[in-house]
Order: structure tokens, then sequence, then C-alpha cells
């Protein structure tokens, strides 16, 4: 190695014809073919933009996978492998925060450019996105609008708005293992929003005040902490980037901007969650 060069072995596959190759098992033709500047003539900074949503929408549907699985281990009282899941959910959700990083070197001056082409198109109307707020239970059915001009999409929002999210079947475990949820909790119309309800409380402050008892719940706990945690997070970031780059000016989907990213800080997934701290040890 002392001429800086290394031989490429003898072994290495070198005639890749009727081979599975790289390229062919990742789709890279099309992947690599489907950014698309529509500023003219082209501005530079166009394919950091495309390609931050590009990416950002890529790790969501690997969100959407995990939590799909993650769903479904719960229901059987599989708590190992949903535990794993949410595991890597929080590590994909890191990566999505601090790819904020790269998109805040685009300057305000760099953005303006090249906004117009935009046209109404925001991240307001990304699929995948709500699909991860329903699963995680901030349920909210005039999402759907939104969705209207796409049948299909609408349909799969729609399955999940109305299908149990990881709190309702986190407390559907706790009451198979006899811990007393409310029953009406446990019966609740899904497509609605989780309410905060002070008789949860009690259920989650047995498990921390004893984790040992029930280490399997009480990390599950954990893990549904760190996950709202994160996603919160990346809103707070979202946000702080967005006043960064077009300040308070109203967003191209026609909300208020900065104002209206700020509101959703205040909406929570898991509220007792967090509400039984204030009662440990006392
Ligand atoms: C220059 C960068 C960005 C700006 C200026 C920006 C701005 C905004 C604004 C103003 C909104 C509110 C809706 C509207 O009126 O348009 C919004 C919503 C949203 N954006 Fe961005 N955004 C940026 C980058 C991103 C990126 C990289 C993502 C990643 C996918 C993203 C995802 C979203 C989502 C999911 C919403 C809906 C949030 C909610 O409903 O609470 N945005 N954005
Ligand atoms: N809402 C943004 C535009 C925007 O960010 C956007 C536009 C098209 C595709 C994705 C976007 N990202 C997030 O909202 C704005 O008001 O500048």
């Amino acid at each position: 190695m002392s001429d800086n060069l290394r031989d490429v072995e003898e072994g290495v596959t070198r005639d890749l014809r009727d081979r599975q190759t790289y390229a062919g098992y990742l789709a890279l033709d099309r992947l690599l073919d489907a950014q698309h500047p529509l500023s003219e003539p082209e501005h530079h900074d166009e394919l950091l933009f495309i390609i931050q949503h590009q990416t950002s929408e890529l790790w969501m549907r690997l969100i959407i996978h995990e939590l799909d699985a993650v769903l479904s281990s719960l229901s059987l009282d599989d708590l190992g492998p949903a535990q794993k899941g949410l595991a890597r959910v929080k590590q994909i959700q890191r990566q999505l925060f601090e790819q904020w990083g790269v998109l805040a070197t685009l300057t305000p001056s760099e953005y303006v450019k090249f906004r117009g082409v935009l046209g109404d198109a925001s991240g307001f109307q990304s699929l995948q996105y709500r699909i991860i707020e329903f699963q995680l239970g901030n349920k909210n059915r005039q999402m759907l609008d939104v969705f209207a001009h796409s049948p299909a999409d609408q349909e799969r929002l729609r399955t999940v708005l109305e299908a149990p999210s990881l709190y309702d079947e986190f407390l559907r475990y706790l009451a198979r293992r006899d811990y007393q949820v409310p029953t009406d909790l446990l019966e609740r119309d899904v497509s609605e929003p989780h309410r905060r309800r002070e008789d949860l409380v009690p259920v989650f402050k047995a498990i921390y005040d004893a984790p040992k008892r029930d280490w399997e719940a009480y990390e599950m706990c954990e893990g549904l902490v760190d996950v709202e945690e994160s996603f919160q997070l990346w809103r707070f970031r979202h946000m702080k980037t967005v006043q960064r780059i077009i300040g308070y000016k109203r967003g191209t989907g026609g909300s208020s901007g900065v104002g209206f990213l700020r509101a959703a800080l205040d909406l929570t997934f898991f509220p007792e969650l967090l509400d039984v701290r204030t009662e440990i040890g006392a």
C-alpha cells in the first residue's frame, strides 16, 4: 500500500452482464432520475431542496413500515419486537432531525430565487407525514380534505385514520395484562384524537413506581416517550428552519407560516406518559 493504490482482488466480479447489480437492485436509474428542478435558468440550490424532501420521504416510508410492524406486534402481545421497532424509529427520527442542518445552509436570498416554482405545493400535503401522525395518534379527519384530488391517497389515509393508533394498541395490551385502563378508552372511536385523561395516570404510576415488576411495560413507556420527544424536536427544528429562511411570510400551502407550525408544538401523542412524571415518588 505504500504507493497509495489498492489492487482490486482477482476474485472481484467484473463481468456483470445478466447479473444482479448494485444499480439494478436499488433501481438507481429511477431513483436518480427523479430530481427535476423547475427553475429557469436552473437555480443551483433547487437540487438541495428537492433532495432534502425526497430523502425525508424515503425515511418516512421506513418509519411507516416499522410502525406498522410495531402496531401488529403490540396487538399480539409481542413486546420484544415492538420495543426493537421503536428503537429503530427513534434512530430514523434522529437522522431526520440532523438533516435540517443541511437545509439550513439555504439562505433566504437563495430560496426566494426559486420559491415561485413551488406554486401551491407544500409539505402540508405530505401523505406519509400525515400517516405517521395518525399512526402515533394525532388523528384529524380534516386532513383527508387535502387529499381529495387523489382518491387512492385519501383512501390510504382514511384507513390509517380509522385504525387504532400506537397508544390505542398499548392501552389494549395493558388492559389484557390486567392494568385498570378505563374501559371507555378501550372502546373509543379511534378516528378521534386521544384526549388527556387524568384517570389513566395511575396506570402509568403503577408501572413507574415498580419498574422491575413489569420491565417490558416500563421499557415500552420509555420507548413511546422517546418517539414523542423526537417527533417534537423535528417539528421544532422545522419551525426554526422555516423562520430563518422565510421569516413570517405565509406558506405556499396557504397557512400563516411559522405561527401555524408553532401551534403544532402543542399537539401531544401520549400526554399521560408525561403527566405521570410529576407524580413519581409522590
Ligand atoms: C425551505 C424549507 C421549508 C420551508 C420554507 C417550509 C415551510 C413550511 C410552511 C410555511 C408550512 C406550513 C404550511 C404552508 O402553509 O405551507 C410547512 C408545512 C410542512 N412542511 Fe415545510 N418547509 C420547508 C421544508 C420542509 C421539509 C424539508 C420537509 C420535510 C419533508 C417539510 C415538511 C413539512 C410538513 C410535513 C408540513 C406540515 C406540518 C404540519 O401540518 O404541522 N418542510 N412547511
Ligand atoms: N411551504 C413552503 C414550501 C415548501 O416548503 C415546499 C414546497 C414544495 C414541496 C415541499 C415543500 N416543503 C415543505 O413544506 C413555503 O412556504 O416556502
